[in-house]
């Protein structure tokens, strides 16, 4: 199951190797519980273990194969960041992508190297998701060929950007171009920021840490601003647009081509955020088969809680949508390779498909994975509020992702564009226009779902009907906005009034598509011991997220209640199927405990035991009188017992 998880029995096999390297490595251990650390003690800590990393990567990974590095950091660092964050995750992204062959000669090697630490510093304190409003610029100055970059306002000033603050001495900088007095919109600038030998700032440059956030503390997300800070020309990075010596512009072959950053972590988010979303089920199932309360027969003993139907389904249709987005995850990364090599070639045709797919993903992903890690902690019980589970943690880190790559809400409404252009292609009677994600918004709909109505071996049926919903949405929100234009409104106000609708339908087209992909993954699936675990996982996927969706089909009597009786039932049926499996089925993804940092949710079940030590280690208990006790507390029972006598 590990190399269904993981693409394949190589990297499936190489983590297990990696982590049994790791695992006789002390030294690359957390050398106490984060939980117990301070932050400056965690950005310590992570500093160290990032230092042996860079050190001894060879003797553990291949330091060439991404996986392999994402599989280490997360055993050895952890999702609480660390300080070259941001560095793997954009700046070099961000130069791979963007940067001439010359350039990524002169920066990309040296980052690669890890001689220089870089980030991406595009969010400003005043605007994060409206790029062509951004306030720093950076105008061109014919006569020396430089870049005078400026932090006009205190808006202005770039907020946010990881690792930025303390730890990088390079940034990728996103500013708006303004040459001879045009504007050019939002460029990316390779900028020194401090001095590579002191670390300390440049002249110029104004620099810090932004303070502690809900969650991801070691990573110092940081403030920058410039005062009439100079760059050369040569430091506009050059792969698609160009700026001569002479001011003159050339355009890229798209225009959105640098905001290629941006989408790379769209498209590896996904998985990321699988990863989390397992994490906490991990913890949540095997706790739940350790835990035991209550009785559901009373002549017997107590049972575990994984045996209540509730706990069940609070539980196993996240575990289904773990794998769900796993295998999305897979896609889109191929995908944005393809789209990367693509473009190397000239060829930006699926940009626009790419950004609408990872648009929608990021979004939907997202939002479920964090309800499905706070489900969870709930499922924890008590025990699930107190960090020895580290599920507040992981809720912390992964709801980032709701926010950062593009705030969600906005983000549907990119994929909303994309599907307003193929209504408008249906309605034009241009279906055979239609790219291949979207082909099914041209189709003719059934009149009704025959699920439940025929003999259904695969998942046609359902399918079917996800399609009927999200183009039913599609085509309606779409009708909604061009109503309002033909009564006068312009396009801007009347997208305004059709967002919630347009983010629905955003919404079902991306479920859509991860039922879809699930599907897909399964039907691959050749050993038949899985396929018959995976098949029932799927029917418990598509059963629920119908459930969730159901009142689309109803209102137009695509479904009736008797189909959504049926759908239930298969709901709950699959929910005791794969009771057996349920912590196989989390075990599967091969998380170590150091990796899970999670007393909770260690592999050998002595939950009591573990939580009574790690209770015992807390920094509180290495005195019986706490000095805030000698300080206050006693002199104030002591002021209160004097005062009755
Ligand atoms: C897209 C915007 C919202 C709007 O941009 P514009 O105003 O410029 O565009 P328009 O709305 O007018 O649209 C015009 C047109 O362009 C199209 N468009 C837009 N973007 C793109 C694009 N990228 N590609 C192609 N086309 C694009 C758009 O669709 C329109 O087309 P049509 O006219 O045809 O309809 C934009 O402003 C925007 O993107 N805003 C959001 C800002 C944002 O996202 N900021 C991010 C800052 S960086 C950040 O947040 C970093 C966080 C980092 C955290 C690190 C975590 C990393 C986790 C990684 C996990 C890895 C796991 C790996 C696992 C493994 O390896 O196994
Ligand atoms: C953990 C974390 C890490 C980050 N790392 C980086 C980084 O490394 N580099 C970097 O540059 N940035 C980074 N960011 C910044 C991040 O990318 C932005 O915060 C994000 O893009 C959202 O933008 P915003 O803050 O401007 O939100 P806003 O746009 O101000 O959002 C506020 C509200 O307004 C709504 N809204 C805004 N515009 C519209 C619209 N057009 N239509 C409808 N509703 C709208 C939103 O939906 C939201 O409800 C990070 C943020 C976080 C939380």
């Amino acid at each position: 199951m590990a190399a269904q998880i993981y693409s394949g029995e190589k990297y499936a096999s190489r983590r297990r190797e990696i982590s049994a390297n790791l695992a006789k490595r002390p030294e690359f251990h957390d050398s106490k519980p984060l939980p117990f650390m301070t932050r400056e003690e965690k950005i310590l800590e992570s500093s160290r273990k990032l230092t042996l990393i860079s050190k001894h990567m060879n003797e553990i990974i291949d330091p060439s194969d991404k996986r392999e590095l994402y599989h280490l950091n997360c055993e050895v660092l952890g999702i609480e960041g660390n300080p070259m964050a941001l560095h793997g995750d954009m700046f070099i992204p961000a130069l791979t992508a963007q940067a001439s062959d010359e350039q990524q000669e002169k920066w990309l090697s040296r980052a690669l190297r890890r001689e220089i630490i870089g980030t991406y510093a595009q969010t400003e304190l005043g605007h994060g998701t409206n790029l062509r409003k951004l306030e720093t610029i950076a105008t061109y100055d014919v006569d020396t060929q430089e870049f005078v970059l400026h932090t006009p306002q205190i808006t202005a000033l770039k907020w946010w950007p990881g690792n930025l603050g303390k730890s990088s001495n390079y940034a990728v900088v996103v500013a708006l171009m303004i040459i001879k007095g045009k504007n050019y919109g939002p460029q990316t600038f390779m900028v020194p920021l401090r001095d590579e030998k002191t670390h300390q700032p440049l002249k110029g440059i104004t620099i810090g840490d932004i303070g502690p956030k809900l969650a991801y503390n070691i990573v110092d997300n940081g403030f920058l601003g410039f005062d009439h800070y100079r760059i050369p020309r040569t430091n506009l990075l050059m792969r698609h647009t160009r700026v001569e010596p002479d001011g003159t512009f050339v355009k890229p072959p798209h225009a959105k081509i640098n905001y290629s950053a941006m989408v790379h972590v769209r498209s590896y988010m996904i998985t990321g955020q699988a990863i989390m979303l397992a994490y906490a089920l991990t913890i949540a199932t095997r706790y739940s088969s350790v835990r035991r309360q209550g009785q559901i027969d009373t002549t017997q003993p107590e049972v575990k809680v994984l045996e209540y139907q509730t706990q069940q389904h609070r539980l196993f249709p996240s575990i289904a949508r773990a794998y769900a987005f796993v295998f999305a995850g897979a896609e889109t990364v191929r995908l944005y390779e393809r789209v990367l090599q693509e473009v190397e070639t000239g060829n930006v045709s699926l940009m626009a498909d790419l950004h609408a797919l990872t648009s929608g993903l990021k979004s939907v992903v997202t939002h479920q994975t964090a309800q499905g890690i706070e489900q969870a902690r709930m499922a924890c019980g008590g025990h699930g509020y107190s960090q020895a589970s580290y599920i507040s943690e992981i809720f912390g880190v992964a709801v980032g992702g709701c926010t950062y790559e593009g705030e969600n809400l906005v983000m549907l409404q990119q994929l909303a564009r994309y599907l307003v252009k193929s209504a408008g292609l249906v309605q034009a009677g241009q279906s055979s226009k239609l790219g291949p994600l979207v082909a099914y918004l041209g189709a003719k709909s059934d009149s009704t779902s025959l699920i439940d109505r025929t003999p259904t071996p695969g998942f046609a049926e359902y399918v079917k009907t996800f399609q009927h919903i999200a183009r039913k949405q599609t085509l309606k929100a779409a009708q909604k906005l061009f109503g309002f234009m033909e009564k006068g409104d312009t396009r801007e106000v009347a997208w305004n009034k059709s967002t919630v609708e347009l983010n629905r339908a955003s919404r079902l087209h991306t479920r859509l598509y991860i039922v879809e992909a699930f599907v897909r993954r399964v039907e691959e699936v050749a050993d038949p011991r899985l396929k018959e675990v995976l098949t029932d996982l799927l029917r418990l996927h598509v059963n629920y997220e119908l459930l969730d969706v159901a009142a689309y089909a109803l209102e137009d009597g695509f479904l009736s209640s008797s189909q959504l009786d049926y759908i239930r039932e298969q709901l709950y049926f699959y929910l005791a199927k794969i009771r057996p499996n349920a912590v196989s089925l989390v075990d599967s993804w091969e998380f170590s405990d150091r990796e899970l940092r999670s007393v909770l949710g260690r592999r050998d079940g002595n939950v009591y035991e573990n939580l009574f030590a790690w209770a015992k280690a807390s920094p509180l208990n290495k005195t019986d009188v706490l000095p805030s006790v000698d300080k206050y507390l006693k002199p104030l029972m002591e002021s209160a017992r004097a005062s009755k006598l």
